[in-house]
Parts: C-alpha cells; structure tokens; sequence
C-alpha cells in the first residue's frame, strides 16, 4: 500500500486566472491506493457524504485511466469540497503521486501534472491545472500549456473557508467571455508583480499583484459579505485580498506577524453577514508527500 498527503491549495490568486497557484501546508486530502483488478473507491473525512464513490464521477477515476493504474483508493478529505482550496485537486493530485509510486510508472512530478488535471476537467469541465500544479510541486506555481514553473518562497497566507458551498463548475460560468484591451493591460502588470513578489518572497509585491479587473468582481458576487471580509483583511494588515479559487474562500496575504489580526478580522466580517466560517493560517509550502 502507497500513502501519500496531498495539500490544499489557491488558484488564480487573483490576476493569474487558471495559471497561478500555491500549495498550504494545511489542510491536506490523505490518499491511499493498492493494486486491484478493479477501481473502487472509499471517501472519509469532511464533506465525504457529497463525493461520488463512482470512479467515473471521482477525480481520482480520471488518474486511473490516464495511468492505467486499477487500484482500490481510500480518500480521507482534509479539504471540504466545493471550497475554493482545491479540495477536488488534492485528491487529483495525491492519487497521481501514489499510482505513480504503486505501479513504478517512473514519471517525475511535472509528468503527473497534466495527468491529475484530467481528474479537474470530470468536475469542472476543464482540465485546469493551477491547483494539481501546486498540490504536487509545493510553492507557487505557473502552470500552462507548455509546461510547469515552481518557486519555493517564504509568503504568509490566510485563507477564510465560509460556510457556503460555490461549485468550481458553476463559478467558470460567471467569467467573463471577452476583456477590454486596458483590463489585459493591467491584468499582465499585476501578473508580473506578483510573480515577481513570489520570487523575493515580499508580502507587498504579491498582494498588489492580487489585483485583477476580470474575473474576481464576478466571483465575489457569489460570497456572501466578500467586500466587508476584504476591507476588514486589509485593515487588520493584509497586503491583498482575493478570491481564493473560484471561491468561497478568500485568500489574504500578510505578514507573519500579522496573520492572527487578519484571520480575526475576517471571521468578525463573515459573523456580522450572519455567515459561519473558519480560518487556516499557513504559508506558501511544499506539495504531496509519500508517507
Ligand atoms: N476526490 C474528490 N474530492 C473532492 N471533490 C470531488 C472529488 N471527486 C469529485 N468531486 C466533486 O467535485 C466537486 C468539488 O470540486 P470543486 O467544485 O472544484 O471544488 P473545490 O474548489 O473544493 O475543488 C464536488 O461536486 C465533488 O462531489
Ligand atoms: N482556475 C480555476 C480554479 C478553481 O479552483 P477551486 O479551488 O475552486 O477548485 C477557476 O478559477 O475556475
């Protein structure tokens, strides 16, 4: 048996829509595999009761296929689905590494990205890699049709996960088709601050790359009390604010000593929309783990 922990993550970070994307040190999916004739498939863990067991239905079915791996998969979800940290991911992500391991395919860690990302495109529809990117490499990550980056960097995160349930499948449908030329513009300027923030390892070069025209006003509509949880964030110290995935989750970026303050502020900011939510403070750290 081969058991891997495969972390949460954020995609997009605001102006990097579908390409950026950093590993948590926490939560994380715990995924063990065994050789079998036939997949199937056991889910623990939170948010379990809403994931198909169906290995056509699972991400982690997806990675069988492209591995030609059969196993029986146990998942023990850290990650709550439908959350924006990547919670379908993970599972992706760890399953990859582990039949990787299981069945001596000798694929390295940037192979596996585009195979766990077919497990993406069974629940969103597209095979998005900027969260299987991150829960397999660690660190933030740049992931596009050519292939793969990642940077290991020393960046405090919070993430805020509200109880309210937006489905990655249903957020894509809220992006805009077309942009404005000045909306391209500044979304690449941001883009490169912000990757170049990651690079020097500066709260304040990635949170005002954060910022992007596009994609993020969309998403926010569907988080209840987003603005209030942003405006409290900044105000406690973070250096920028996001929607965390295609959301619910907001995603702040602060100093360490700051991380408390902005974790507070914004459950106060989800309470007083009368919207339950828990905080994970963490950092920018490493993907999978073989156990
Ligand atoms: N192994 C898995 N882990 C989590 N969700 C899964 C898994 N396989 C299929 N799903 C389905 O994917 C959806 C959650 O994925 P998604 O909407 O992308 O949210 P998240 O942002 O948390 O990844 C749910 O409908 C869930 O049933
Ligand atoms: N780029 C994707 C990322 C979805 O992340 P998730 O954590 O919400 O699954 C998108 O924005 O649709």
């Amino acid at each position: 048996m081969i058991t891997v922990r495969a972390p949460a993550t954020s995609a997009n970070l605001g102006s990097g829509f579908d390409v950026f994307g950093v590993a948590f040190d926490r939560p994380a999916d715990i995924i063990r595999v065994e050789r079998a004739e036939q997949t199937t498939i056991d889910i623990t863990g939170v948010g379990s009761q809403y994931i198909p067991t169906d290995p056509d239905a699972n991400t982690v079915g997806a990675v069988v296929d492209a591995l030609d791996a059969p196993a029986h998969i146990e998942i023990d979800k850290g990650v709550r689905p439908a959350s924006g940290l990547g919670s379908s991911a993970a599972s992706a992500a760890g399953a990859a590494v582990a039949l990787n391991e299981l069945y001596n395919r000798g694929l390295s860690r940037s192979e596996l990205v585009p195979i766990a990302a077919e497990g993406e495109a069974v629940v969103s529809g597209t095979a998005h890699a900027d969260n299987v990117a991150p829960s397999i490499l660690g660190g933030f990550t740049i992931a596009t049709a050519d292939g793969v980056e990642s940077v290991s960097t020393d960046i405090s995160l919070v993430a805020c996960l509200p109880e309210i349930a937006v489905s990655t499948r249903d957020a894509r449908r809220v992006v805009p088709e077309t942009a404005q030329m000045a909306e391209v513009v500044e979304t690449v300027g941001n883009a490169a601050t912000l990757a170049v923030g990651m690079c020097r390892g500066d709260p304040d070069l990635v949170g005002r790359g954060m910022d992007d025209p596009l994609v993020t006003p969309a998403r926010a509509e569907l988080i209840t009390g987003y603005d209030a949880v942003r405006e409290a964030a900044v105000d406690a110290g973070a250096t920028g604010v996001t929607v965390s995935g295609a959301g619910p989750s907001v995603l702040a970026v602060c100093r360490a000593r700051d991380q408390r303050a902005v974790g507070s502020a914004m459950l106060t900011a989800f309470d007083d929309h009368e919207v339950d939510a828990r905080v994970y403070q963490t950092q920018v750290s490493d993907g999978a783990t073989i156990l």
